[in-house]
């Protein structure tokens, strides 16, 4: 940690430190562990307090701090996150203001993570007055030894005694009542993921994914393939400086979840289609679209529009449309309720609602506590709204596609319900989903089906 191995603050730290008067560090590894144990204090205490994403308050803490090593980044970031994993347990342990119960905590989540950060993790126990020593935390473990939930749980309980845990209160009790699971098996397999970290997913575009893959490998990136659809590739876990990448950098390789992919099939477009992209953000999914397209012919005479009410994303789609070297792909943002694009015009219309996100959980672990259960239920009619104007685009014999990034039945099913209740000439289209080979009308990617993103999706079809 450069020459800062005390607790002193940066010129961007708030003042709110941990109090840390009756901590005495005295040997080098103490030093580091409490100067990280008080960067993590205040980066914690902003997410809560400011109620904003954690990636943008660290990425924002690492801009203007720039001392900071890659481990130093390391541990700081991964203990972040990892606390925010296990806040439905770590917020038992006694008041998070108290510098004893902080430096459980930090040990705790370090210990069920198999973090290889042993001198800090030990200096963290020391520091906590706790007795870890009985821990089954393996100095010798390899850091990807990843004991189920429950065996953690029963740690936890063990570690803690008297105090009790639970499984199902790693998330919050609200999550259970908007997306009720009754299978006590589903539950906890939901649990086990919303506890873990996806892969990061990618998709080969204008390019054989062998040839991909095996350019990847050559520059020491841990890409594989995967079984469900011939595009996508895994990148593996560890972060990947993408710019680094000539194969990113030539538009061959986009990051989009395998759940998130799903929805472009789910599409299915035709390569001489028009789709419209109603809510494209920054198009994760119009380019997905027009790379199936492109798929089927090289010379596609399909196209696709892209809207969102944001401008900025539609910039960035633009770029990554350039970066492709995708023609075809054009943006038309909307700036009122009516439609940015001609009535009764589209071979397919995709709406991807903005949604509570519930389903990308696993990927910001944070938000699972910034969030009430107002993220859900504040949706649905907003969802049902653009869903009802975006539906006059689809011409007759057209596709409706309905998706979201939520878990909760009112976002997804109540919605859809809602909308062909009131608009006859649509009908719902049976799928097979992709991961469980289940034939099922509207379509919930579980995140631990296929180690991805939490999605729904529904298609229909204009009469
Ligand atoms: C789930 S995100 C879309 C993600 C994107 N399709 C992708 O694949 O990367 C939902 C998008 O809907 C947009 N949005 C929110 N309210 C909207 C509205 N009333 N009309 C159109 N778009 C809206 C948001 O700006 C956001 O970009």
């Amino acid at each position: 940690m450069g020459d800062s191995l005390n607790s002193s603050q940066t010129d961007s730290t708030p003042k709110d430190l941990l109090s840390i008067t009756d901590v005495k560090a005295e040997t080098t590894p103490q030093k580091r562990a409490l100067s990280y144990a008080n960067t993590i204090y205040v980066l914690f205490h902003q997410v809560m307090d400011k109620q904003q994403p954690a990636d943008r308050i660290v990425s924002e803490y690492f801009r203007v701090n720039k001392k900071h090593g890659s481990k130093d980044r390391r541990v700081i970031r991964e203990s972040l996150f990892a606390l925010f994993r296990w806040w439905g347990w770590l917020n038992k342990l006694s008041d998070a203001q108290s510098s004893q119960a902080w430096f459980s905590m930090l040990t705790a989540t370090a210990t069920i993570e198999s973090h290889a950060w042993h001198d800090i993790i030990q200096a963290w126990g020391e520091f906590s007055g706790n007795d870890f020593s009985g821990s089954n935390y393996n100095q010798d473990a390899p850091s990807t030894a990843s004991p189920c939930v429950s065996s953690k749980c029963e740690w936890m309980n063990t570690q803690f005694a008297p105090l009790k845990f639970d499984t199902d209160e790693l998330v919050p009790g609200w999550f259970w009542q908007v997306c009720p699971i009754e299978d006590a098996a589903q539950r906890l397999a939901m649990v086990e993921s919303l506890s873990s970290r996806p892969p990061i997913w990618s998709r080969a575009q204008n390019i054989d994914t062998d040839t991909a893959i095996e350019q990847l490998n050559r520059v020491d990136v841990p890409a594989t393939g995967c079984d469900y659809f011939s595009d996508t590739i895994n990148l593996g876990h560890k972060s990947i400086n993408l710019n680094g990448l000539s194969l990113y950098k030539e538009g061959k390789l986009e990051i989009q979840d395998l759940g998130s992919q799903v929805i472009g099939h789910i599409c299915a477009p035709k390569e001489s289609d028009l789709w419209w992209d109603t809510c494209s953000g920054a198009g994760g999914k119009s380019l997905q679209l027009r790379s199936l397209m492109l798929k089927q012919s090289s010379h596609s005479g399909g196209s696709i529009i892209a809207s969102d009410i944001r401008r900025k994303p539609l910039e960035e789609l633009a770029k990554r449309a350039k970066r492709a070297g995708f023609k075809g792909i054009s943006v038309s943002p909307w700036k009122s309720d009516e439609l940015p694009v001609p009535h009764a015009h589209f071979d397919g219309v995709l709406v991807d609602a903005p949604c509570s996100c519930t389903g990308t959980w696993r990927r910001n672990p944070d938000m699972r506590w910034i969030d009430g259960v107002e993220a859900v239920q504040d949706k649905p009619g907003l969802q049902l709204d653009i869903l009802r104007r975006s539906s006059q685009a689809v011409k007759s014999g057209g596709t409706l596609v309905y998706a979201t990034c939520s878990l909760s039945p009112l976002e997804n099913e109540e919605v859809v319900n809602a909308f062909l209740a009131e608009q006859n000439d649509f009908t719902l289209e049976s799928n097979t989903h992709p991961f469980t080979g289940k034939k099922t009308e509207m379509l919930t990617v579980f995140p631990f089906e296929a180690d991805t993103d939490g999605m729904f999706v529904a298609r229909m079809r204009r009469n």
